[in-house]
């Protein structure tokens, strides 16, 4: 995890250059070690999951355990969440970024926020430079609205111990307002809302899968992280083929892993998600009608000791059509302490490896 190697760097630059490295050396070397299985996306229906038999329940964790030491990422339907709910969640990422005025986005820009909420330009942020080689210079296509988790947001009301990651008790989200795009915090709130209790679920799976009892997380995510995105990708004016010497010329989102637990992924029709197999080869996945697209991130590899794959990933929209996603970045709550626990989970992981 990158995370380890910037403490021990003595300066921003330095922390930077580290985390770059670390970063290239996954992409040079492939994501994961010592896969057996195929590297598949597979689609898991987790509408068993709901049942009120534990061996039901346990049948979906074992697949996702499948998924989550192999590939990182999974397809799920039977969710539970209508396909309205996506659909209108969907609409308003569609409505702020093709019809808010651009001083109102600008009013709502990042640079203002100390937690990086708010309205992304294209241009503003890259995540890996490597995209920016000399030839190409390309800026990456993507354009972004990012909020986090709030008490008013959550279907649990919380329990009022929510802090963002200085430690800080308010939340640091900021809105368009009612008048300039009327419905679209309640259609947020909705979703979100919708979302978050689904992770609150997956977790509980997550945790069967690793044969912990379906509890064992549950009082670390109270008052969870779970910062969430609006994201556009303008249709390409150029669509190239896929290129397996990674030289695209309009990179959407560029190579990297996400670092939190997990992400809950949707995505509009357009294709553009692309996941870096052990033999380096950028993989297509799709999105798969009525799916989220489920993957492992950082935080859950490291505590799982690398077990569960957080695998590099990048979007590249090829198509001529507009495309829109939402991904959903669930963490434990952020004054959670994990050390004794991770060693717990390990240890249990491991004498439960036949499960
Ligand atoms: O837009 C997508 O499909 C993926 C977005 C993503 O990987 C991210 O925001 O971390
Ligand atoms: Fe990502």
């Amino acid at each position: 995890m990158a995370a380890a190697i910037v403490e021990r760097s003595a300066t921003r630059d330095e922390a930077r250059q580290a985390a770059q490295a670390y970063l290239n050396s996954r992409i040079t070397n492939g994501t994961t070690t010592g896969a057996r299985k195929p590297f598949t996306v597979p689609e898991i229906n987790i509408a068993p999951s709901f049942s009120p038999s534990l061996s039901d329940r346990k049948a979906v964790a074992a697949q996702i355990r499948d998924a989550c030491t192999t590939s990182g990422f999974f397809h799920i339907t039977g969710h539970g969440i209508s396909e309205d709910t996506r659909q209108a969640i969907l609409t308003e990422a569609r409505r702020f970024f093709k019809t808010l005025p651009q001083e109102r986005k600008e009013a709502l820009h990042v640079k203002h926020s100390n937690y990086f909420r708010g309205w992304e330009p294209a241009e503003y942020t890259y995540v890996n430079p490597d995209d920016w080689n000399a030839e190409q210079q390309a800026p990456e296509t993507k354009e972004g609205f990012n909020w986090g988790y709030e008490e008013g947001l959550d279907p649990s009301g919380g329990d009022g111990l929510y802090r963002e990651l200085d430690g800080e008790k308010v939340n640091g989200n900021v809105w368009p307002s009612e008048s300039d795009l009327p419905g679209f915090y309640g259609v947020v709130k909705e979703y979100y809302g919708q979302v978050l209790s689904l992770a609150r679920h997956l977790f509980r799976l997550f945790a069967l899968s690793l044969g912990l009892p379906e509890d064992e997380f549950d009082e670390m995510i109270t008052h969870p992280g779970g910062i969430a995105r609006l994201l556009y990708y303008p249709a390409s004016n150029d669509p190239q083929p896929l290129d397996p010497n990674h030289k695209d010329k309009e990179i959407g989102l560029g190579a990297h892993s996400d670092y939190e637990c997990f992400t809950i992924l949707l995505c509009s029709s357009a294709p553009g998600l692309e996941i870096l197999s052990p033999d380096n080869v950028w993989v297509p996945a799709p999105a798969v009608q009525g799916s989220f697209i489920i993957n492992v991130a950082d935080f859950l590899m490291r505590w799982t000791n690398g077990v569960y794959k957080s695998t590099v990933h990048r979007v590249v929209n090829r198509t001529r059509e507009d495309r829109y996603s939402i991904p959903f970045f669930f963490s434990i709550n952020y004054d959670q302490m994990v050390e004794w626990t991770i060693r717990r989970s390990i240890l249990r992981y491991e004498l439960v490896s036949m499960y």
